[in-house]
């Protein structure tokens, strides 16, 4: 990753989806957004307000109905690996060994050759070391979730989109997977999003914790994290942020 000032800007963002009746359901409305490189920033909101609709215009999969979405001053217009996306379930190819899956975004755009160090590179990064030649089926959904990231941090990414890829395992591997996030960014300061329901993790990974409202999303809150890192999850400050971020969350 060269590094420069990678920044992201969303302004009065709309995204409407038909539904089968022919109504319209606005899942994002007049959302205004910016992240600029090295910064890590979580999205938190009720269900359905539009949380992963964002990520996927970020990642260019999708686009806006109306508002300006840029990527260091350009229009996103549609994806590139310079935005890596980690979905919620890791979509790991069954037939290939952990180290093909890490590899294979590199193969596919043919530049493995070049590049063939990063993937023990992710691997390690990752925590996967010893586990190079075992098959998606052979691993934990810990491990899973890790190839994941490892998968889309191998094509060094500027922008990593993280839709709640840690949501389906438990709390101790969890919180083991922060850290090696946690270190990630120290290693490459990308741009991240992340979009969680677990406040905890919020306040432990981000910068900056967006709150959004229920359907249709936008931006009510922006509350940011500044204690140092390794942040104490049971410290007076740490449970205070959780509490602020609780507080935006009431909307009745
Ligand atoms: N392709 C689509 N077609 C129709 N409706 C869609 C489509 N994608 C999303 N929606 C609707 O848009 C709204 C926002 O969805 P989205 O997945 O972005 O919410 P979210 O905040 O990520 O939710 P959750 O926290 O439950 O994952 C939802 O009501 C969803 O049903």
């Amino acid at each position: 990753m060269v590094v420069s000032n990678h920044h992201l800007i969303a302004q009065g963002i709309k995204r409407a989806f038909k539904t089968d009746d022919g109504t319209e359901l606005v899942a994002l409305s007049d959302f205004d957004f910016e992240v600029k490189q090295g910064e890590v920033v979580a999205l938190i909101g009720p269900s359905g307000c539009g949380k992963s609709t964002f990520l996927r215009l970020v990642a260019g999969l999708d686009t806006p109905q109306s508002g300006e979405l840029t990527y260091n001053g350009s229009p996103i217009t549609g994806p590139d690996p310079n935005r890596g996306f980690v979905f919620q379930q890791a979509n790991l190819y069954p037939w290939l060994t952990v180290e093909k899956n890490v590899a294979f975004g590199l193969k596919a755009n043919g530049t493995y050759k070049e590049n063939r160090h990063r993937v023990q590179e992710m691997i390690d990064l990752m925590g996967l070391a010893g586990f190079e030649k075992s098959y998606p089926h052979q691993i934990s959904g810990g491990m899973a979730a890790r190839v994941a990231i490892a998968q889309t941090l191998v094509m060094d990414p500027d922008v990593l989109l993280l839709d709640e890829p840690l949501s389906a395992l438990d709390a101790f591997t969890r919180a083991v997977i922060q850290d090696e996030i946690l270190a990630m960014c120290v290693k490459f300061k990308p741009i991240v999003l992340l979009v969680t329901h677990d406040i905890e993790e919020a306040v432990y990974l981000a910068d900056r914790v967006v709150v959004l409202s229920p359907r249709p999303g936008t931006k009510v809150a922006e509350i940011p994290v500044d204690l140092p890192h390794p942040r104490d999850r049971i410290s007076s400050e740490f449970i205070a942020k959780r509490h602020e971020i609780l507080d935006a969350l009431r909307f009745e």
